[in-house]
């Protein structure tokens, strides 16, 4: 067997998987351990473990198909009705295996909450998209419900542009106050972590700067884990950045690090834009 001490440079290959804490009282939030993910035979995630910060922005970048989406998925047990989806490892919330039998999908995703990439209100007014999660609770008190709607759509920095108009369909929204509206919806049930999926991809740079800033103050309260595509955006919003390559994770750790200063050449490759 190969020792330690024949290995030049032991760490050379190693994946760190921490990132660094910003204080004493933080901890990890969200963690994968040793996960593999196969649709069929094709496998989509290979071997990755990594942990989440509370309260941070992580992002997760990479070319397209490397696994982004897959693996962000996981963590509310989105990929469990897609055919042929099949995962080994350990994703914790909270030091909980969330893939335990015992844990009721319902009651997860009501803390780990979705984003997705196209903004996808209910054909139904302002109002009832942010209560509908609430509703689906069973909740009844109205008094209750209206002012959980008016703090969620003040949280996503909506409620001003739309206070008059809270019966108004949804649809007929702009697209960026649509994606604001989705994210109240995601509050409304009072998650603790927040999944985004491209979240601004389909949004003009306006918008997309209202999502970005709205998701920076976000922070102060929630975890969130956001895919993007935009380099620039990884950069700006995240503490944290992973980046996967064909289902790999290559690289993981301080975001300006990995943006200036990056320990593997395909990151590098990528950051500059060389690929992908
Ligand atoms: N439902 C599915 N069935 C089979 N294969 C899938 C399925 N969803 C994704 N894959 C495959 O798994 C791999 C990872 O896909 P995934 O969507 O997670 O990548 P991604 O990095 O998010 O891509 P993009 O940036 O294009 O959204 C790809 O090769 C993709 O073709």
């Amino acid at each position: 067997m190969e020792s330690e001490t024949q290995n030049p440079n032991p760490k050379a290959s190693k994946v760190e998987t921490k990132p660094k804490m910003d204080s004493k009282d933080q901890s990890f939030k969200l963690q994968a351990n040793n996960v593999d993910v196969f649709y069929g035979d094709f496998q989509a995630i290979k071997n990755i473990s990594l942990d989440i910060l509370e309260r941070s922005i992580t992002a997760f970048i990479g070319p397209s198909g490397c696994g982004k989406s897959t693996f962000l998925r996981l963590f509310n047990r989105m990929n469990d009705y897609i055919d042929g989806f099949h995962m080994e490892g350990e994703i914790s919330l909270d030091k909980q295996d969330i893939y335990d039998p015992s844990i009721k999908v319902e009651e997860l995703r009501k803390t780990v909450g979705m984003v997705f990439q196209k903004p996808n209100p209910f054909p139904k007014s302002i109002y009832e998209n942010v209560a509908y999660g609430l509703r689906i609770q069973g909740i009844k008190d109205e008094d209750f419900i209206e002012k959980r709607v008016v703090e969620s759509l003040k949280q996503a920095t909506l409620f001003s542009e739309i206070k008059d108009d809270l019966d108004k369909q949804a649809l007929a929204l702009s697209g960026g106050q649509q994606q604001r509206l989705c994210i109240a919806r995601a509050l409304a049930v009072k998650p603790s972590v927040l999944l985004m999926d491209e979240p601004t991809s389909a949004l003009d740079p306006i918008s997309s700067g209202k999502i970005e800033d709205l998701v920076h103050e976000l922070k102060k309260n929630y975890t969130i884990v956001i895919v993007t595509h935009n380099m620039q955006q990884a950069g700006r919003v995240s503490d944290n950045t992973a980046f996967l390559y064909m289902g790999e994770l290559i690289e993981y750790g301080d975001t300006q690090k990995i943006f200036t200063n990056p320990e593997k050449d395909r990151t590098q490759n990528y950051i500059t834009g060389r690929f992908g």
